[in-house]
């Protein structure tokens, strides 16, 4: 498995920047997300990897080898690459075992190795008992097992997931990750998935590159995304919760800086010594009728052994979870702590409109 190394990564298509100085390093074996909203550059950082195009800028290598830019371009083919696309892509005509041996075939590999590897790779994505069938044939959840097995069984050097689970329902999504966390605790594989579905991406990648307007904004483990976003656009995008100005207060309490949050004093973990922003995750708010904060209840949802409450701060929404259920209009107390505070002065400006505190 190789590693894969993006180094000021640019893209335009008719002078429009689609991909913006990506610089990144995915290291062998390693399970990468690149999730963002929709036109933020995700497909078009993948077909680059692929080989289906070429960047404007910057260079693309496999391990030590540049298959894009300065002048050189290694053909998809030539890239030992494996991809699985949201539409399947199988032949409709072969069965599941010849859709699987296909890529095998081509590379000239003798008929009893080609058994016993595709076998190999049925067996790891639980279709042993599918050989015979027709694409027509299957669910679409086993029609995307099989193009994960297609796309393993020739041993790529890495393998990208565009979308993969986005036809499939909601159930069978859930255990389809589960076959795509197997598959890649088993193969070791170096896996880049494209998706636009945080809970898709923070549950399987080991690290996810969160992408806004052809820039990678933050690239981090699930858990450091959660708990330390580097700006507006990654608290507000990744896991639940709000963002809220802050204003230093000049305090220090333990590690933590004391920060001035909806005219309260808050306890921040923080990078920065000039944060302009907190990320007020549901866990940072206490409900408590003797608070001094006060919030006003505009909407209460059961999540399954509590609720999620979002309360109206000061023209603020925020997001608390809550053991009982409340009613709408209801006023209640609540104290903020431990939050991370951030360092984002461009955004402040064109959302609050408010001076930057730098
Ligand atoms: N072949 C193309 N010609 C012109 N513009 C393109 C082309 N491919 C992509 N773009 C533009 O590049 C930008 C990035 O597109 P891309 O498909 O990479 O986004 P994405 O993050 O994968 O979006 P989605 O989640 O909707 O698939 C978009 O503004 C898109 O319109």
């Amino acid at each position: 498995m190789a590693e894969l190394g993006f180094s000021n990564v640019s893209k335009q298509f008719d002078g429009a920047p689609a991909l913006q100085g990506i610089d990144a390093t995915i290291r062998s074996g390693e399970f990468v997300a690149l999730l963002g909203p929709s036109g933020c550059g995700k497909t078009t950082l993948l077909r680059l990897t692929a080989g289906f195009d070429q960047p404007t800028a910057g260079e693309i290598r496999l391990d030590d080898q540049v298959v894009a830019g300065h002048g050189r371009f290694v053909a998809p083919e030539a890239r030992e690459i494996g991809i699985v696309f949201q539409s399947y892509a199988l032949w409709p005509h072969k069965s599941v075992f010849a859709n699987v041996a296909y890529p095998l075939e081509v590379r000239g590999v003798p008929r009893a190795a080609r058994r016993a590897r595709v076998a190999e790779a049925l067996a790891l994505t639980g279709l042993t008992a599918y050989g015979d069938r027709m694409p027509a044939q299957l669910s679409g959840g086993q029609r995307q097992r099989v193009a994960l097995a297609r796309c393993l069984v020739f041993e790529p050097r890495a393998v990208l997931l565009d979308e993969p689970l986005a036809n499939l329902d909601l159930a069978l999504r859930a255990s389809m990750q589960e076959v795509f966390s197997m598959f890649h605790r088993r193969t070791g594989a170096t896996m880049v998935y494209v998706t636009h579905d945080q809970g898709e991406a923070l549950a399987l990648a080991d690290r996810v590159a969160v992408m806004e307007s052809g820039k990678i904004r933050q690239f981090a483990a699930p858990e450091v995304l959660y708990r330390e976003p580097a700006d507006c656009f990654v608290a507000g995008f990744v896991g639940d919760g709000a963002v809220v100005s802050a204003r230093l207060t000049g305090k220090t309490r333990g590690e933590c800086m004391v920060l001035d949050v909806l005219g309260q004093e808050v306890r921040a973990r923080s990078r920065t010594a000039t944060p302009t922003h907190v990320s007020i995750r549901p866990e940072a708010i206490t409900l408590s009728d003797s608070a001094m904060l006060r919030a006003r209840v505009t909407n209460c949802t059961y999540l399954g052994g509590r609720f999620r409450l979002s309360l109206d701060a000061a023209g603020e929404t925020l997001v608390a979870f809550s053991s009982c259920r409340a009613a709408i209009g209801e006023g209640v107390g609540m104290s903020i702590d431990d939050v991370w505070a951030f360092h984002d002065p461009d955004h402040e400006v064109r959302v609050t409109g408010m001076p930057s505190y730098a």
